[in-house]
């Protein structure tokens, strides 16, 4: 249990983190398509090789959206110094992540990472810590893209001094960011079983958790074996939403948000229902073998493929 007296929301929130650079080779993004089940059913799948290989004389390989939210993990490794913060990195969990893209990103490259603190929650059993990074190209100087993530932080909640629970936020509350699952008929549902490897091989895209691989760990941290990353779930959600909705088009996603509802293990198969809501897909998914939700959402297209 983390020690209450030394948690200081004041010096979290005022916290200037160092601006990290983060380079990248057509190698990374290969890897990183593979990691999120790209190619892993059909490996010579036209809609899926140009993600890991240049496929049919294209002059890059092409990068998924989700590549983009990695840019957000180097500041996990932070935490541990953030001043007057305590917890147990072994209950750390990731809660939500948030994207917004503004501009696809090169198959390889130097960015340049900002991050803040953008909010802290006192939830009692947990504090919920949001980090805000923004993106940039090196050598421009131009904005790429923009995460939000959502670190859930077991057994450190209960810090507020007062009797109203503490709770800030530095962006504005935004009624955009708000979804409800409809109890409808989804408009299409994908389905694929992650490899019991599977955390295994997306780790090597830079999220090195033992959490992810080490039976122990994860013991310590409450699960009977290593947890799939959530953004490898996330990964597989928006590749479905791509080949299902997006007729194989990444470009169109614009914008990316996720809540991760229960832990995955590797090996498990992922359902994601997907519907449609003007320009907007919500989304939800499930793992097969426990009938359970683990991830809910919606991602935002720039417009909707002519042909649905
Ligand atoms: C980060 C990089 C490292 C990566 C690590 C991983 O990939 S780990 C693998 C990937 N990650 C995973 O596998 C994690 C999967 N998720 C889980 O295991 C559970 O959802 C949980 C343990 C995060 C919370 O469950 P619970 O039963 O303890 O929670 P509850 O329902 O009793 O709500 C209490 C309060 O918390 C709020 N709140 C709730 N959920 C979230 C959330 N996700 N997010 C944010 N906030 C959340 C909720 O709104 C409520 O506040 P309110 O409304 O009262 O003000």
């Amino acid at each position: 249990m983390a020690d209450k007296s030394e948690f200081d929301p004041q010096l979290i929130i005022s916290h200037k983190f160092p601006e990290i650079t983060y380079s990248y080779t057509e190698r990374d993004t290969a890897l990183y398509a593979l990691g999120v089940g790209a190619c892993a059913d059909d490996a010579v799948n036209d809609k899926e090789l140009k993600y890991v290989y240049h496929h049919d004389g294209q002059q890059s390989i092409q990068v998924l959206p989700t590549f983009t939210a990695l840019f957000s993990l180097d500041f996990t490794s932070q935490l541990a110094q953030l001043p007057g913060f305590q917890y147990d990195p072994h209950l750390l969990l990731h809660g939500q992540q948030y994207v917004e893209i503004y501009k696809p990103l090169p198959s390889s490259g130097c960015i340049l990472n900002k991050a803040t603190v953008a909010g802290l929650h006192d939830k009692v059993k947990a504090a919920v810590l949001e980090i805000e990074v923004v993106s940039y190209e090196k050598d421009t100087g131009e904005m790429l893209c923009m995460n939000r993530m959502t670190v859930f932080l077991r057994g450190a909640g209960g810090f507020s001094k007062s009797s109203q629970p503490y709770s800030y936020t530095r962006y504005l509350a935004n009624r955009t960011l708000e979804y409800k699952i409809p109890k409808t008929q989804p408009f299409s549902v994908y389905e694929q079983r992650t490899q019991p490897s599977q955390a295994l091989l997306y780790r090597l895209s830079g999220d090195y958790n033992p959490l992810h691989s080490d039976p122990a760990v994860a013991e310590i941290a409450g699960f009977s074996r290593p947890i799939l990353h959530g953004l490898c779930t996330l990964g597989f959600a928006v590749r479905a939403i791509i080949k299902c909705v997006c007729r194989g088009e990444p470009n169109m996603i614009k914008g990316i948000s996720g809540r991760f509802l229960l832990h995955v293990y590797p090996g498990e198969t992922l359902i994601t229902e997907m519907w449609l809501e003007g320009s907007r897909v919500l989304y939800q998914v499930k793992v097969k073998e426990r009938n359970r939700a683990v991830l809910s959402g919606f991602v935002n297209l720039d417009r909707l493929s002519s042909s649905l």
